[in-house]
């Protein structure tokens, strides 16, 4: 069933099989058009657990994998072996397709200070469009049953001014009283998000289908940062959701 939402449309799969051939067909799609175009492909990605079967399924994908690059969505500021690191997720899920050849570029660059490793982070994206802000082929975002986007959370200072910076890679601070985020982190912003060809946000289960539904109804930057992202967002984004 597919239902549109303003611009966007939201795909509902029974399983989450279907949900992630969708998602997987996604990827396929956009990758497979870059480099027809451009002879190569730029994709990022989202941590936390919802996606890493689609990772652990690219290798089902008849790609050309060392035209690929993958990069991050956002990241925990810890070093990349650590158990909460995205990076260990993704290059864990991915690795069959990483000895394909596929290039994966984690966020983390520098572990001394996360402004810094979100400076060098962007240099990083930027080489990827000789200096310039780069434009991703396509984009797998997730969301928290916390509204969150990346690491954009609710209640977060980063509200303020993460829709108009021109910054493209932020550090985000731990948030105190035991809120989230927990851990320092580094996010792109949403000026960075928007350079996407092709959006695709994979969510599961009832509790982040509500959410989502009530962000876009009040999409208030603070309480519903996911609503705020939508609103705005330019691209038309491609929801999949199974229960
Ligand atoms: O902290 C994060 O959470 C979200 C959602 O993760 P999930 O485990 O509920 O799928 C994720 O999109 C983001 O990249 C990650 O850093």
């Amino acid at each position: 069933m597919t239902e549109a939402l303003g611009i966007h449309r939201l795909r509902t799969f029974d399983s989450a099989a279907e949900a992630e051939a969708a998602v997987l067909a996604a990827i396929a799609e956009a990758l497979s058009a870059a480099i027809s175009e451009r002879g190569q492909a730029l994709w990022i990605g989202a941590g936390g657990g919802t996606p890493k079967p689609v990772y652990q399924q690219l290798a089902t994908l008849d790609l050309p994998w060392d035209k690929v690059t993958l990069s991050q969505v956002d990241e925990r500021f810890v070093p990349v072996d650590d158990a909460a690191s995205n990076t260990k997720m993704m290059a864990e899920a991915a690795a069959a397709v990483i000895v394909k050849g596929m290039r994966f570029d984690t966020l983390i660059r520098d572990l001394s200070d996360a402004g810094l490793c979100a400076q060098q982070a962007e240099t990083l994206l930027c080489g990827f469009n000789d200096g310039n802000a780069p434009e991703f082929d396509l984009t797998l975002l997730g969301m928290g049953p916390d509204k969150h986007y990346a690491s954009i959370f609710p209640g977060h200072a980063i509200n303020a001014t993460v829709y108009d910076t021109e910054a493209l890679v932020l550090p985000v601070a731990p948030a105190s009283g035991g809120a989230e985020p927990k851990l320092p982190r580094i996010t792109l912003t949403v000026k960075a998000l928007n350079r996407s060809r092709r959006i695709v946000l994979y969510i599961t289960g009832q509790e982040k289908r509500d959410a989502l539904m009530a962000a876009i109804a009040n999409p208030n930057p603070d309480t519903a940062p996911i609503g705020a992202f939508l609103a705005q967002c330019p691209v038309p984004v491609d929801i999949v959701w199974c229960p």
